[in-house]
């Protein structure tokens, strides 16, 4: 009975069910006739219009999201117009997003910036494949409004390529290697404004806890001003400070979103209230302009040809004079690009040495231990190390590495573009596109590197104590395009952590005050703001 009643109810519910589909239908089919009537001329006339619109659209969408895509390397799939930006903008950390693409897609995949496709490649094979071995196929810049815009156009030596990089390029490493190699006169500016730190650390360290910050920059940016034009500053000088501000925010007006809209519509940089940020930029670019105008003004009062070049502004003049006077071809060698050359080997040279050196003192403060065995070992030396000491201090050197490998400053590597339509690996890459080594993901690969979200030194030293060479550990990258400061920078993170190391210990101040090591993205990526118990060692 029960069973024959429920039976009932069940037939009822469909019989309803099904009604009211029906009235539904009935409804939207009436409801439709009614809409057609009275848009019916409407249709009539503008159909044709709507028509070649829709096939607009969707042939929009068929080049945007498989046409374009076909040729790529897979990747995550991209939403139309902003890619896989909201990817990165949801992620809690963009570096362990970049690291899980990888496992799911391999180690060459296509990230969309907004619509355009960059490929990361970070495969340490594939690297060398493309980077080295195929290195004038893979080594151009991808051009862009912004970088133009800061370099006066085709400038410098970051954002250039053929043979205007070629001759420049050469030259620079030229000079630094002669400053380096050939006279030491690059160990003495830095060893020189080391001793300089070490007595201001000294002083202001009796006032308790301070930030690192600001020593640290004004040492990493006298050694690269003392490189290029000879040029130093007291740690409290008003003016270097404010050069100093002027680059951080550089740095932070960048990476400001509007940026995006200026390099794929560069006029919208004339539309009041939404090109602030880009007068700010414009307003910093002649604060830098300035600053190099003068210096280059100094050098040029005082230049005597052919006397021995101090610093890299007056090798530059000695061979331009030279070819002037010889009758020597002057190749891409110009007053504009000597300035803007400098700008670049000022920015790239500061920027990222004073990162990754805040970086190393936040991670020596949150491990005493590390910091121990490494002045343990600096404590068979003398109270001043030099560069001839690195080979023999194993630890310290592998301490340095893990520094730079944790600190993974670029999460993006210099953009690369590829020279000519290359086609390679069933991938077709046109030319101008853009295709990175992605240093970063190598750098946090536990496939090289096991547990690589922890601080271990002991990870590049081998069974004997002795420094392993790890493939993927290449924070300076790969190829023709690596670092053209490397030598600089490796002697300077040396020779600044040896000797702060020898003379003092960093301690967290305490435990309310603990730092987190909190990745703060910007071009690079810094840590946050921290204060510092510097303690001076009895040595
Ligand atoms: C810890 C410090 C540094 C790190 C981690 C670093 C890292 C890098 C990286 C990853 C690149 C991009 C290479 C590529 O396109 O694949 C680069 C390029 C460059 N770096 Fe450094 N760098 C450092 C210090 C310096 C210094 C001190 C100088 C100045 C002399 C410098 C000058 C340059 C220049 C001029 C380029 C562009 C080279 C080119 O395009 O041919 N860097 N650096």
């Amino acid at each position: 009975m029960l069973h024959r009643n429920f039976l009932q109810a069940s037939r009822i519910a469909a019989m309803k069910d099904a009604a009211i589909k029906v009235c539904a239908m009935a409804g939207t089919f009436y409801a439709g006739l009614a809409v057609l009537k009275v848009f019916r001329n409407w249709i009539l006339f503008k159909g044709p219009l709507l028509a070649i619109g829709i096939t607009l659209i969707a042939i929009y969408i068929f080049h945007e999201l498989y046409l374009k895509r076909r040729k790529l390397p897979p990747g995550p799939t991209p939403l139309l117009a902003v890619g896989n930006m909201l990817n990165l903008i949801l992620a809690k950390d963009m570096d362990t997003l970049f690291v899980q693409w990888k496992q799911k897609y391999g180690g060459i995949y296509t990230f969309w910036m907004g619509p355009i496709p960059m490929v990361f490649v970070s495969d340490v094979e594939t690297m060398k494949r493309y980077f080295v071995k195929h290195a004038d196929q893979f080594s151009h810049r991808w051009r862009n409004f912004i970088t133009d815009a800061m370099l006066d156009g085709f400038n410098g030596v970051v954002q250039i390529d053929g043979d205007k990089w070629r001759e420049q390029r050469r030259f620079s490493l030229h000079v630094l290697r002669d400053f380096g190699v050939g006279r030491a006169l690059m160990e003495d500016k830095i060893m020189h404004q080391v001793n300089i730190l070490i007595k201001h650390l000294e002083s202001i360290s009796q006032n308790g806890p301070m930030t690192m910050t600001e020593p640290i920059a004004v040492c990493v940016g006298n050694i690269i001003n003392d490189m290029l034009f000879g040029t130093t500053f007291e740690h409290t000088d008003l003016h270097f400070q404010k050069m100093q501000k002027m680059l951080d925010k550089q740095v932070r007006v960048v990476m400001n979103p509007l940026m995006g809209l200026y390099l794929v519509a560069p006029w919208t940089t004339q539309i009041p209230v939404i090109n602030a940020p880009w007068k700010e930029l414009m307003e910093i670019r002649e604060v830098l302009w300035n600053f190099l105008g003068v210096q280059i003004d100094d050098h040029t009062k005082t230049f005597v040809p052919y006397s021995e070049a101090t610093d890299f502004t007056y090798a530059y003049m000695n061979e331009m004079h030279d070819r002037r006077v010889n009758g020597r071809d002057m190749g891409f060698f110009s007053d504009k690009q000597l300035k803007m050359l400098l700008l670049d080997l000022f920015f790239a040279g500061m920027e990222t040495t004073v990162t990754t050196a805040k970086w190393g003192i936040l991670m020596l403060m949150l491990h005493p231990e590390v910091q121990k065995k490494a002045q343990e070992e600096l404590d068979q030396f003398p109270d001043r190390i030099v560069l001839a000491d690195k080979p023999r201090l194993t630890y310290l050197n592998a301490v340095i590495n893990e520094i730079q490998r944790m600190a993974n400053i670029l999460p993006f590597n210099l953009l690369r573009a590829v020279a000519e339509d290359v086609e390679i690996d069933g991938y077709r890459f046109p030319a101008g596109s853009m295709v990175l080594p992605q240093i970063s993901i190598a750098l946090n690969d536990p496939d090289h590197f096991p547990e690589a979200e922890k601080f271990n030194p002991d990870r590049f030293l081998d069974e004997n104590g002795n420094l392993r060479k790890i493939d993927a550990f290449m924070p300076f990258s790969l190829g023709k395009r690596q670092c053209l400061g490397e030598s600089l920078a490796r002697a300077e993170l040396f020779l600044i952590f040896a000797n702060l190391l020898r003379n003092f210990e960093f301690h967290v101040v305490d435990e309310k005050h603990r730092p987190s090591a909190k990745r703060m993205y910007g071009l690079t990526v810094s840590p946050e703001a921290y204060s510092c118990d510097v303690r001076r060692r009895r040595c």
